[in-house]
């Protein structure tokens, strides 16, 4: 998961990633209702349709057999022989039986093809989020969601629907048999059943907090342990692995705390079913029995309604047994439904265009002679916000959902919030190779964020070719542009898997070319298996700088006329820096060139040099311009002993 996202958003979560989570969130999220799950249902109508006539077929010849048994009882008692019907009633046996296993795993299955296609929509929703909700959210909790709170719709269709609907008949069907046989007895089981029925439906509303509350803490176990495998080494380093395995242990008794309640609602459910099945029962025979010694009623139409009475209960047994696992459904559908109903990144642009009114002849046309990427007075604030209530946002924030000001919820929104670039204008000509450098937090990782779209700008105008951002399409954007991350990270797979990521047309031998052009060549000789060997995890380890060369090589194979390189922090020794200067010439070549740069020694060559500090551009030129006019930058080369 940790894969794919950029360095503000990645750098950011680790503190995310926090503790004190839960604040403004355990009123239970948006509780999700029966309708909602219709679509999940629609999308296997077919299959379903077939099983709802199979639970039908069931049900009527489970409603068959009371009357059989009554026919029997009155050809007992008239002496005749009652062969055949006995066959009959075991066939009608068999073939419920039949029916209804076939049903179960019919059931089952299409269970399965729910999860499946709710965690596929959760997934593909997850992985078009605006990249502001990584900021917020914990990926833990976002993995427990397509992991495991998809798991529990299962329960609906096993438990719930279908059966109900086969319950529904045979619970129909005997309530008409038994108003035929006996009007009276029937009210008095309805009025037991009935005060069961209010009881279970009260309980059941409660039983649905509870498991949103519960799967949440499910979500926030997930979290915690991804931060601390997230951090392991720094964990281990800092003698924190017991204040990690006990903050992950607080968690897991929150979910077993939230997972008891759960269990205590269903608890009385279950006894309280329990009851009205064995009141009805014993009032049907109680006073069965007195109308058959007045009468009132024959011993075979007791009998019968005795059978149909199980018939009765039954279904309502299975419903209200039933009532935990939908609610639990229903609660984990809330968490589900919560982040599919979140707008898509680019859903801002297709209801209508930029928030911000652009000014000028920004929309005019690219312009071949405009410059490949200009910032215009940009201001730009991180919203800050609290969405599960994981951000490490101070005390006293407010948990607010919702809060950003676009649907894209790209820009900033409580106002509160500090503007990180503070009227930023520089200009990157076309096939320029431009260097931003400054202090830690000046806002250079900021500045590639917007050029990306990661977000958009508060005030001003990021333009490329002399275009607003805002106006171009997001996937035509990013394919001019290259992105080579600070900490560039390694997707488990392949060394080909990490190449080709953005061209995955690409050949070998381009595959190839690439690694030689950064230098890389030397670790396809490190496994026998050449570019189908594994890197990362479970494969070839690489160094920091052999990671970002790997980043490097990717961009170069995708050749985007625009390429940004976050250089990375870590130390380069000799080798490794000239290594990596090649690498950079080689993708500078022919193509605009911006670089994040923390060794200036790699940007004194730069056609233009920006230095920003604090939010604001306070230098631009050469080198040796702004060693002349630009005291930070000065001190910055003194520093590295340029000058
Ligand atoms: N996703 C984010 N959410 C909120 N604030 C952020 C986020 N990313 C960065 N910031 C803040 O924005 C400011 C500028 O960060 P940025 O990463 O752009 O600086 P930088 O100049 O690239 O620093 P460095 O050289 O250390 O990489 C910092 O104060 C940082 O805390």
């Amino acid at each position: 998961m940790a894969s794919t996202t950029d360095a503000p958003a990645r750098r950011t979560r680790s503190t995310a990633s926090g503790r004190g989570r839960g604040r403004g969130r355990d009123a239970a999220g948006p509780r999700a209702t029966f309708g909602q799950l219709l679509p999940y249902l629609f999308e296997h109508r077919g299959i379903l349709s077939f099983i709802l006539v199979l639970s039908v077929l069931g049900a009527l010849t489970t409603l068959a057999q009371p009357l059989l048994v009554g026919q029997v009882i009155t050809v007992v008692e008239e002496g005749v022989p009652v062969g055949p019907l006995v066959w009959v009633l075991v066939a009608l046996v068999v073939v419920s039986a039949l029916l209804s296993g076939y049903q179960h795993y019919l059931l089952q299955r299409t269970g399965e093809g729910v999860v499946r296609s709710s965690r596929m929509h959760l997934a593909r929703k997850i992985l078009r989020l605006p990249i502001s909700e990584f900021d917020t959210r914990r990926t833990g909790d976002l993995v427990s969601r397509v992991g495991s709170d998809t798991t529990l719709l299962r329960a609906v269709l096993t438990q719930g629907l279908v059966e109900a609907v086969g319950g529904a008949v045979t619970f129909l069907g005997a309530l008409i048999a038994m108003i035929v046989l006996d009007a009276v007895l029937l009210g008095l089981t309805v009025i037991v059943i009935g005060i069961a029925i209010a009881t279970v439906s009260l309980l059941s509303l409660r039983v649905r907090d509870a498991s949103r509350r519960a799967q949440d803490k499910i979500g926030d176990v997930a979290a915690a342990v991804e931060r601390a495998i997230g951090a392991v080494r720094t964990i281990r380093a800092a003698g924190a692995t017991e204040r990690e395995t006990a903050a992950i242990e607080a968690e897991t008794d929150g979910a077993y705390r939230e997972g008891v309640k759960v269990a205590k609602i269903s608890a009385l459910i279950v006894p309280i079913a329990g009851i009205a099945m064995q009141l009805s029962l014993l009032v049907v025979i109680g006073v069965g029995g007195i109308r058959v010694a007045s009468g009132a009623t024959s011993v075979a139409n007791l009998v019968m309604f005795i059978i149909f009475l199980f018939m009765l209960i039954l279904p309502l047994g299975q419903a209200f047994g039933a009532v935990t696992s939908v609610n639990q459904a229903l609660g984990a559908l809330g968490r589900i439904r919560e982040v599919l109903d979140l707008p898509d990144e680019d859903a801002h642009d297709r209801d209508g265009g930029p928030a911000v009114a652009v000014a000028g002849p920004a929309n005019a046309g690219a312009a071949p002679e405009a410059p490949a990427i200009a910032f215009d007075e940009v201001r730009f604030a991180y919203a800050s916000r609290a969405v599960d209530g994981g951000a490490d946002a101070g005390e006293g924030d407010t948990a607010v959902e919702g809060t950003t000001s676009g649907p894209a919820g790209v820009s900033a929104g409580s106002g509160e919030a500090r503007d990180v670039l503070r009227g930023v204008s520089f200009e990157v000509p076309r096939g320029q190779r431009v260097a931003l450098v400054g202090p830690s937090g000046a806002g250079k990782s900021t500045t590639f964020a917007l050029i990306e779209r990661f977000y958009d700008p508060t005030a001003g105008v990021v333009r490329m070719g002399g275009l607003d951002l805002r106006t171009i399409d997001r996937a035509d954007l990013r394919a001019q542009i290259g992105y080579v991350e600070q900490d560039a990270p390694v997707l488990a797979g392949s060394i080909r898997d990490n190449l080709t990521l953005g061209s995955p047309d690409a050949t070998d031998d381009e595959c190839v070319a690439v690694l030689r052009a950064v230098n890389l060549g030397a670790v396809l000789d490190r496994d026998p298996a050449g570019l189908a060997a594994p890197v990362g995890e479970d494969g070839i380890m690489l160094s920091g700088g052999e990671r970002q060369r790997l980043a490097i090589a990717r961009a170069l194979l995708a050749a985007p006329p625009v390429l940004l390189l976050d250089e990375s922090t870590s130390s380069l020794d000799g080798v490794n820096e000239r290594m990596m200067r090649e690498a950079i010439d080689a993708v500078a070549e022919g193509r605009t060139l911006i670089v994040i740069a923390h060794r200036l020694s790699t940007v004194v060559d730069s056609d233009r040099i920006v230095v920003l500090d604090d939010g604001e551009v306070v230098g631009e030129g050469t080198h040796s311009e702004l060693v002349e006019s630009t005291p930070l930058y000065r001190e910055l080369a003194k520093h590295q002993l340029l000058v």
